[in-house]
């Protein structure tokens, strides 16, 4: 077959929405299909259930519903629809109030910012869909997303004389991730610093009865907007946990709703071929060989859709990178996904990906239209678009030639739809691949373990000061007063001396270095 006819064959277009995927790039021959078939079923299968409210999340017990979330009329019961339709005409009238002044900063005038405290799927979808769309954002929006007090300073900083016109959203799930409290603590604590009622200024987002709905309940908050139990944070920027800063900023949620509505509407057809997700799914099974062998390499050839590598980093690895299948057995499967934006990343690892390890597949994310209005010429009759497509178009080619597949998708304009869109596309692959290797994709017990071993090191540090104390001590005296591991205690010594809580003598060795108060 020509690479024309290869191209012809390997293409899925969903054309009313000048939406295509191209996989013609990634070698697949007519038998993989014919092999892969009862996997496929198999998916399809299970997400006709999972779509009806099954528990597709059998470790947690828990429905997984973020399709629901564009398309009410899904929900498996009343309950639950009314759990999408009210947050959402809440959420528009409260986004309207805040946005017309009647919802206001005690100080006077309008909120101009907004500050969204959260982390991974709570603030990943809500940087994504900012920086993709937020050019003309009704509020400036910054983000708390990690314990960091030199971030949160610096944000702090940019936010400067605005704080008094600051609305912060705390978003959080469960209501008890560590790094969300922190910075809510933080911010609250810089409020009343400023002479501000932090209450009159926060909002929070999470599960009814979490320890932040009973926090912002008590201090009176302006108010609370639910995230129910079924959706999970790294699907959750079509939730209350999306839609609300996404209002705030006066994005149409609608078109956004809408785009995740219609790729969900065509991905649900059996039909493989037309099928963009179980095709994307497909191809990310081929490439890594069932086992994600290949990392994914996210490239979009647009400035906007900078932070979608980033976003899919999470949706892909937290729902795919899992130790066991569901019958138990150890598979540790995954895909690596990283990237950042073409054509600027070709100066810099795109070299690698031409000529090194061949480790990887990319993905192209192509927009067809170059800006808004007219461009000069960069060049006799050339613009700077021109130059953007042909970097994709060059370099896509350049990979294949060296033996580096890709899949390019397609959209006209970053615009709410085609986010919402490109977003539903990808959930639903992960899904469908979740089932074509048999894993939950809805549960992340990796995380626990690093939770844990944070909270123990919180525990060694507060013995380690309490031992702190006379002469000048080693780690090795600390470890043996506290029972403790002498490197852990180091660790923790160094840290207490870095932060201005202790003295560090060194000595030729780690072993040797004391430490006093
Ligand atoms: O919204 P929460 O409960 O604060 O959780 C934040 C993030 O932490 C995780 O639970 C684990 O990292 C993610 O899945 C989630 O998106």
């Amino acid at each position: 077959m020509s690479n024309w006819q290869t191209y012809h064959s390997s293409l899925t277009r969903y054309s009313d929405f000048g939406f295509s995927i191209d996989l013609s790039l990634m070698d697949i021959k007519d038998s993989f299909y014919s092999e892969m078939q009862p996997k496929i079923d198999r998916a399809f299968k299970d997400m006709l259930a999972l779509e009806a409210g099954d528990i597709a999340n059998p470790d947690e017990g828990r429905m997984v519903g973020h399709y629901w979330l564009r398309d009410a009329d899904l929900a498996p019961n009343a309950e639950i629809k009314a759990q999408i339709t009210e947050p959402l005409a809440a959420l528009k009238k409260f986004a309207d109030k805040v946005l017309n002044g009647d919802i206001a900063p005690p100080s006077g005038g309008r909120f101009e910012n907004l500050l969204v405290i959260g982390i991974g799927g709570s603030a990943l979808g809500p940087q994504f869909v900012y920086h993709a769309l937020g050019a003309d954002s009704k509020l400036q929006t910054f983000f708390f997303d990690n314990t960091d007090p030199a971030g949160i300073d610096r944000t702090l900083s940019e936010i400067g004389k605005g704080l008094n016109k600051t609305l912060c959203l705390v978003v959080s799930k469960s209501g008890g991730t560590p790094e969300t409290r922190n910075g809510m603590l933080e911010a609250q604590e810089f409020f009343e610093d400023n002479k501000l009622d932090f209450s009159k200024h926060a909002v929070a987002i999470t599960g009814e009865g979490s320890k932040l709905f009973n926090y912002a309940k008590d201090h009176n908050w302006l108010t609370t907007f639910p995230m129910e139990d079924w959706v999970g944070g790294r699907t959750s920027v079509m939730s209350t946990v999306g839609l609300v800063p996404a209002a705030l900023q006066g994005i149409d949620i609608d078109a956004f709703l809408a785009g995740a509505n219609h790729m969900d509407a065509r991905t649900r057809s059996t039909e493989v071929t037309k099928n963009a997700a179980m095709q994307l799914a497909l191809g990310w099974y081929h490439a890594g060989n069932g086992k994600g062998e290949k990392d994914m390499v996210v490239l979009p050839y647009k400035d906007s859709l900078a932070l979608f590598s980033k976003y899919l980093q999470q949706l892909v690895m937290e729902s795919l990178g899992k130790e066991l299948d569901l019958d138990g057995k150890v598979v540790n499967q995954g895909i690596a996904v990283y990237g950042n934006k073409g054509s600027t990343d070709q100066h810099a690892y795109v070299q690698q990906l031409r000529d090194g390890v061949k480790n990887f597949f990319a993905t192209f994310i192509e927009v067809r239209k170059g800006r808004e209005g007219q461009s000069i010429e960069v060049d006799p009759g050339t613009t700077t678009a021109d130059y953007l497509q042909g970097f994709l178009r060059g370099t896509r080619k350049a990979l294949y030639e060296s033996g580096r597949p890709s899949i390019t998708i397609s959209v006209q304009e970053v615009s709410p739809f085609t986010l919402g869109l490109l977003i539903a596309l990808f959930e639903r692959a992960v899904s469908f691949y979740a089932s074509l290797v048999n894993i939950n994709a809805y549960h992340q017990p990796g995380v626990e373990a690093g939770k844990k071993a944070a909270t123990s090191f919180l525990e060694l540090l507060n013995q380690v000061r309490g031992a702190l104390t006379g002469w000048e001590k080693t780690a090795d005296d600390i470890a043996e007063a506290t029972d403790n591991d002498p490197e852990d205690v180091y660790h923790a010594l160094v840290h207490l001396a870095a932060n201005g809580e202790a003295t560090l003598s060194e000595g030729t060795t780690p072993a040797e270095d004391t430490f006093k108060i």
